[in-house]
């Protein structure tokens, strides 16, 4: 569904963030994409959903080549980027009928799409209600349905539960495996939390230093750092391929 080859990315300062990354994410998986600060997520994501040009290396969407298909790729992935704005004076439904008419949706077809997507993630009764008034929780179920409105084939998730209380955490990780079941939408995830990551995906990518250090099923990485037969958590796992030169 997504995959990328030798990918790298020099900013204009020189410094390489993405250094030949080479991901493949499968259809209907749920891909964790793990690093610490600075390890080039974002950056990757960026260049994915066209905000940043590649230095090299190329990306591809469902065997579709993204460079120079923006407007073909934005029908087909649906983006929760790590910040973004409302516009706070919509209500929750003028937001996603606001995306669907940029997704190009008939005003029919919109208006059954939103109402059975603010169902979906526990909003219904507050459809009405100005955005400005949601809770940290409901504004990112909010954007969770945004990224859903155009029924894209790929979800991208950068730190969906950034910020939000243990249970706004477990609201997104429920809804994000419900969509994912229900719809086989495939999502990509980052976040640093790694009990969630261990949860709700069935294969991940560690990165460091804009390299790629693994890639595989949680299963069988915990295996392959498995020591006496003690089957490690992820979170131990992460910190032995990724803390061992901290000063
Ligand atoms: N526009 C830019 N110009 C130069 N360097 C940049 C630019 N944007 C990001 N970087 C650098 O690239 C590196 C990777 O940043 P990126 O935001 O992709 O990391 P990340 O893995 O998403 O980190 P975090 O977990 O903190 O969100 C960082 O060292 C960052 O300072």
């Amino acid at each position: 569904m997504l995959r990328t080859e030798l990918l790298s990315k020099r900013y204009e300062n020189g410094f390489m963030a993405v250094r030949q990354m080479s991901i493949h994410v499968r259809k209907g998986d749920v891909y964790g994409f793990l690093g610490p600060n600075g390890a080039g997520k974002t950056t990757t994501i960026r260049m994915m959903t066209g905000l940043v040009e590649p230095t090299s290396g190329s990306i591809w969407v469902d065997g579709v080549n993204i460079s120079g298909r923006q407007t073909e790729i934005r029908q087909m992935i649906g983006v929760l980027p790590e910040s973004h704005g409302f516009y706070r004076w919509m209500t929750g439904r003028e937001y996603l009928l606001f995306f669907a008419s940029m997704y190009g949706l008939p005003r029919s077809l919109a208006g059954s799409r939103a109402d059975e997507l603010l169902e979906r993630v526990g909003l219904k009764d507050k459809r009405h209600s100005p955005v400005k008034q949601y809770s940290r929780g409901m504004k990112q179920r909010l954007g969770i349905a945004k990224t859903m409105i155009h029924q894209p084939k790929l979800m991208i998730l950068d730190e969906p539960t950034l910020g939000l209380d243990p249970q706004g955490q477990r609201d997104i990780q429920q809804l994000i495996r419900e969509l994912n079941e229900d719809t086989n939408v495939t999502v990509f995830i980052t976040s640093h939390l790694l009990k969630e990551i261990d949860e709700i995906c069935n294969r991940i990518a560690i990165v460091k230093n804009g390299m790629l250090l693994e890639e595989g099923t949680v299963t069988d990485l915990k295996a392959n750092y498995s020591r006496d037969g003690e089957i490690p958590s992820l979170e131990e796992v992460f910190l032995k391929l990724t803390a061992s030169d901290r000063g």
